[in-house]
């Protein structure tokens, strides 16, 4: 698997390999596997593939502002890998998984579950994956989260889409979105929107001063706001829609 450190040497290399190398090193795991929450703390980070990098996509909003449904157009455009944090949360609640329960009340009471657990999920998904390609939707939800994904992965996103709605639109659309979620109902969307602002808007914040965000207006018709996320997946277009445009002139032909 490309995404995982592939070379030995490379493993070692840093100057006080952390415990979580060694075993890797010793035991072949890959990262979700290798980790205990003491080794969680101590990650050095540095997942590298020598030669091939990963395009990473975060896809920020709060509830309700269009985050899943646009992440649906973008893979159907450009073959990028969909990963929901909060689809990786209820899959652990629905499989009754040790942190089942308390994710469910995390999410239930409108909170964010422990780093720990969802870079773990986002981790396990993306090694399980041949794609190089990556949307990871409603992740980071806070500086925290930012910090461990970073610590943990070694790298930053290429580049954050922030999905920017009213809040009267936004709890408009979750309480009408009929999926049977035990969050969307007025109380927990409310706390949702606290949250959104007291913990999400900070990362939005630091990623804009780091030239990384695209504010997208998320008010019109779900084609009307695709058409504005597009010019931004255009500027990658040589470095993430080869395979697209190989189907293309395959076709074409
Ligand atoms: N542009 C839009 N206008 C109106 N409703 C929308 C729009 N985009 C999405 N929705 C609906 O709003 C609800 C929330 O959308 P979703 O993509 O799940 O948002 P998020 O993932 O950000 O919570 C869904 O029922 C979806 O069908
Ligand atoms: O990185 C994440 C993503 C989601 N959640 C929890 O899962 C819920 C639902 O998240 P999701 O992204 O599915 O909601 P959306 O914003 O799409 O409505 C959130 O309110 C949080 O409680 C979390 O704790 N960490
Ligand atoms: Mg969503």
């Amino acid at each position: 698997m490309w995404w995982r450190v592939t070379s030995l040497s490379q493993l070692v290399s840093s100057s006080k390999p952390s415990l979580l190398n060694q075993m890797r090193a010793a035991y072949g795991l890959k990262l979700w596997q290798a980790f205990s929450t003491e080794d969680f703390k101590r990650a050095e980070g540095g997942l590298c593939h020598p030669g091939r990098t990963p395009v990473t996509t975060f896809v920020l909003g709060g509830p309700g502002s269009g985050k899943g449904t646009q992440c649906t157009k973008i893979v159907e455009t450009f073959g990028f890998t969909h990963l929901s944090a909060g689809d990786l949360l209820r899959k652990e609640i629905s499989s009754n998984t040790e942190n089942g329960a308390m994710i469910l009340n995390t999410i239930k009471e409108g909170k964010i579950v422990p780093s720990e657990v969802t870079v773990k999920l986002i981790l396990k998904a993306i090694e399980s994956s041949e794609n190089d390609r990556f949307l990871i939707d409603g992740f980071p939800r806070s500086e925290e989260n930012r910090v461990a994904y970073e610590r943990v992965v070694g790298t930053e996103p290429d580049f954050v889409l922030f999905f920017d709605c009213p809040e009267e639109e936004m709890v408009k659309r979750v309480l009408n979105r009929n999926q049977g979620r035990i969050d969307d109902n007025i109380d927990t969307v409310k706390e949702r929107l606290r949250v959104f602002t007291a913990l999400n808007l900070p990362v939005i914040k630091y990623y804009s001063g780091k030239g990384k965000l695209y504010k997208i207006d998320a008010i019109g018709t779900e084609d009307e706001i695709f058409e504005r996320v597009l010019p931004v997946f255009a500027a990658l277009r040589p470095k993430t829609c080869n395979n697209i445009l190989q189907k293309q002139a395959i076709n074409e032909k």
